[in-house]
């Protein structure tokens, strides 16, 4: 049952709902779309709102539509944090950091032009406050603790990690089905607490920091967004069948993005080669 009146009702936390789009362009003005008006949905009824961003080029390209669109100027952007689902571990501006690029595309014109307060842009610490990814993993989870105590926010290990309860968790996927920085057979996989370190990613740079699966899994919505044929496979393999149709015996081991669902909903966004065409 769905703890948030903005949800559909007959969807089980499991379930997962696929929109599909004709190419990516499309895919990110939609989901520019879809965010800002969740976000304008959720201030109805409840404020803070809490927005998780990812990085990637859809994720990215989703945000420079929402800097585009004219509803920017309908959101009360002083009652909205951002996080990251995962951080690529390098120097505060590195042109490679998912912050600087959303900073680039988005936030930065929230902050200057829109009232989104800068204490409300909580990135993910990385080697220019911290010396390890580990560190880096403690200082955001300690962050992320600061504002469990939001309505429907996990509390404690019993109940998930302290962590707000997202009103909408971005993930990218990668064509090996990685989402965050949650890479297949990666022991991150298994990590307790809201964020791990990360190290040896096969996709650069090696040293990251994530989001574990249970501070994905605190959010009310997770949305995944992922373009391009090259994903096709395991966009199908974690919904849950073979691109020729087959069951598939999938586990989140071996294709992560199986493990990314929403309390209330888990939502794909996938343009047409995504799913497969
Ligand atoms: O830091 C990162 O690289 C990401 O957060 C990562 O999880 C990304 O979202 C996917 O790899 C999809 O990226 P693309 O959309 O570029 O394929």
């Amino acid at each position: 049952m769905s703890d948030d009146p903005g949800t559909t009702q007959t969807l089980t936390p499991g379930a997962r709902l696929v929109v599909v789009h004709p190419d990516a362009g499309v895919l990110a003005e939609a989901a520019a779309a879809r965010l800002l008006t969740r976000i304008l949905d959720v201030q109805s009824v409840r404020s803070p709102v809490h927005v998780v961003l990812t990085g990637g080029t859809v994720g990215i390209r989703t945000l420079a539509c929402v800097a585009a669109s004219p509803l920017v100027a309908a959101v009360d952007w002083s009652g909205v944090h951002l996080w990251w689902g995962d951080e690529r571990f390098l120097p505060d501006g590195d042109p490679d950091r998912n912050e600087t690029q959303a900073r680039e595309a988005l936030v930065d014109a929230l902050v200057a032009g829109h009232g989104l307060p800068g204490e409300n842009v909580h990135p993910v610490p990385g080697p220019s406050a911290v010396g390890t990814p580990e560190e880096g993993a403690a200082a955001y989870a300690a962050e992320l603790a600061r504002f469990a105590g939001d309505p429907g926010a996990g509390g404690g290990e019993a109940a998930g990690p302290a962590v707000p309860a997202f009103d909408v968790l971005l993930l990218g996927m990668g064509p090996d089905g990685h989402v965050a920085s949650l890479f297949p057979g990666h022991e991150g996989l298994a990590a307790t607490g809201a964020a791990v370190g990360v190290h040896g990613s096969p996709k650069p740079p090696p040293e990251r920091v994530s989001l574990t699966f249970g501070a994905i899994r605190a959010a009310r919505e997770v949305w995944v967004v992922a373009a391009g044929g090259e994903k096709a496979a395991q966009a199908a393999a974690a919904l849950g069948t073979t691109t020729n149709g087959a069951p598939g015996a999938i586990t989140i081991t071996d294709v992560p993005a199986a493990g990314a669902v929403g309390r209330s909903r888990t939502l794909w966004l996938l343009d047409a080669a995504a799913a497969g065409g």
